[in-house]
């Protein structure tokens, strides 16, 4: 008997606090160029089975492992834990394939290519099969994404050890916002340094916004060149993105991860002069021992990226307990009661626990707000959708219903039992909104950067000649 074909795609997606991993199966009718708008259950991959490491940033961390429901062969049962010896990506890769391989009873051999989610990708537009000069390019890189390529290069090289027949293809995020005029993406700095440092806004999360666009096109029935969204990408890194006929027009995050949203343990932006004075030390070189790459960052970036956002306002990194600590904060002074009486207060020192999860939140819902009401104006309100998606936006009815209550006056409206029941609405894209008028839709998308990889390499003709 011949042995079973090596047509397993693996897609892992190094975050910021997590490793997800998924795994699919290359069918035969896979073609090259589909149309972007597609279903998400595009025919040219099979989903076999799912994986996420998550908590790497608020130990102990947590293992899902389970199998697709459509999975043709299916192996363990679906398992959950806490693992405590996990402390890293290294150790969650690991962990995963142990797992595959052993529990799940999937040869490694079977797979084929390993789709990788790297985070700055630079000049690197298109996807890249990863050899020793491509390895090293990306970790120069490390230093503008010092929570994420590190994270995506250890995976890589854990993978290549592992898994010594497959081919490592590096996806970069930084692709879908190329399509950012100059005059968006450029800082208003000497242009000469810019160009000679690359100094400009990249932007990421840009899988997921791939994704998002092609489900929620595929959901309201648009051509992908005639939407318009705002889409916000809620996880422990949050950003948000413009899209203007099916292109990326503005984002966010910038040269860098840090700036726009705040995030787990990330300002977001600040007065970029304030960092000097937080810290007279603020040039100087991080003590902290990076492990898994080579990544350079001054005390400046190691406070403003791992030292603020949520973590630094609160004392938790999990946006889950900042929304239960405002719920109780509500249930005990009522909502109009909670919002007058963080009017007059400056000083935090003197707060409960519960009023600083309140006061987060509000701040996080604030600077959301901003953005869509600047991204309103930039795409001229035109708006087919609101979307929110990432681990924040897909499960957190109280800030969707926060943030669209603040949106009301552009025309955008929710449905509440909608939204509180989202989690039992299957699918990758549930309405929430109270309108299904073109320009007043609210929706959630499950966003799936692992699938947005994997159905990429399943259609590149070039990887399976
Ligand atoms: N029910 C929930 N309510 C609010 N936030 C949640 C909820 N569940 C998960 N989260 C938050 O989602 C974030 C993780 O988002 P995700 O997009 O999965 O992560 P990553 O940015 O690592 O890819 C964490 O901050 C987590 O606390
Ligand atoms: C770019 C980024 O912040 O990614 P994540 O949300 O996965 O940490
Ligand atoms: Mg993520």
């Amino acid at each position: 008997m011949s042995p079973p074909p090596a047509n397993l795609i693996l897609a892992a997606n190094a975050g910021s606090s997590s490793l997800k991993i998924s795994l699919y199966q290359r069918n035969h009718a896979a073609v090259s160029s589909p149309d972007p708008s597609s279903p998400p259950e595009h025919s040219s991959i099979t989903l076999l089975l799912t994986s996420s490491i998550t908590n790497l940033s608020a130990p102990p961390a947590s293992f899902s492992f389970s199998f697709a429901p459509a999975a043709p062969h299916r192996g363990a049962d679906a398992k959950k834990e806490k693992v405590g010896v996990v402390h890293d990506h290294t150790g969650a890769c690991a962990h995963f394939l142990q797992y595959m391989e052993r529990e799940a009873g999937i040869e490694k051999r079977r797979v084929k290519y390993v789709c990788h989610r790297v985070v700055h990708g630079g000049d690197y537009f298109e996807p890249v099969v990863v050899d020793n000069e491509r390895y090293h390019h990306i970790e120069k890189l490390s230093d503008l994404a010092p929570l994420h390529n590190g994270g995506a290069l250890a995976v890589m090289k854990a993978c290549l050890e592992a898994l010594p027949h497959a081919a490592s293809v590096a996806y970069f995020d930084t692709s879908f916002h190329r399509t950012i005029p100059p005059h968006i993406a450029s800082y208003a700095i000497d242009q000469e340094v810019a160009l000679d440092r690359g100094l400009k806004k990249y932007g990421f999360h840009g899988l997921s916004y791939a994704y998002i666009l092609g489900a929620v096109c595929h959901y309201i029935q648009k051509d992908v060149s005639q939407t318009n969204l705002i889409v916000m990408h809620l996880g422990s890194g949050a950003s948000m993105c413009a899209i203007a006929a099916g292109r990326s027009l503005d984002t966010t995050m910038g040269l860098t991860p840090l700036s726009g949203l705040p995030g787990a343990t990330r300002s977001g932006t600040v007065d970029p002069s304030l960092v000097f004075h937080y810290t007279n030390r603020a040039g100087h070189m991080s003590h902290r021992r990076e492990v898994e790459a080579q990544v350079h960052v001054t005390l400046a970036e190691e406070i403003l990226n791992r030292q603020a956002g949520w973590k630094a306002l609160t004392g938790t990194a999990d946006f889950a307990e900042v929304v239960q600590g405002m719920r109780r904060w509500e249930e005990m002074f009522g909502k109009d009661e909670a919002a007058q009486s963080n009017e007059g207060l400056q000083d935090m020192s003197g707060w409960t626990t519960d009023e600083k999860y309140k006061m987060a939140f509000e701040l996080f819902v604030d600077r959301i707000v901003g953005a869509v009401g600047a991204y309103f104006v930039r795409l001229g309100g035109r708006v087919d959708a609101l979307v929110f998606s990432g681990g924040v936006g897909e499960k957190s009815a109280d800030l969707r219903q926060a943030v669209v209550q603040k949106v009301r006056c552009l025309g955008f409206e929710m449905d509440y039992a909608k939204n509180a029941g989202v989690s039992s609405v299957q699918g990758s894209v549930v309405d929430v909104g109270a309108s299904a008028e073109d320009g007043k839709r609210v929706l959630v998308c499950r966003t799936d950067e692992q699938f947005e990889m994997a159905k990429e390499c399943a259609v590149a003709d070039k990887f399976w000649k």
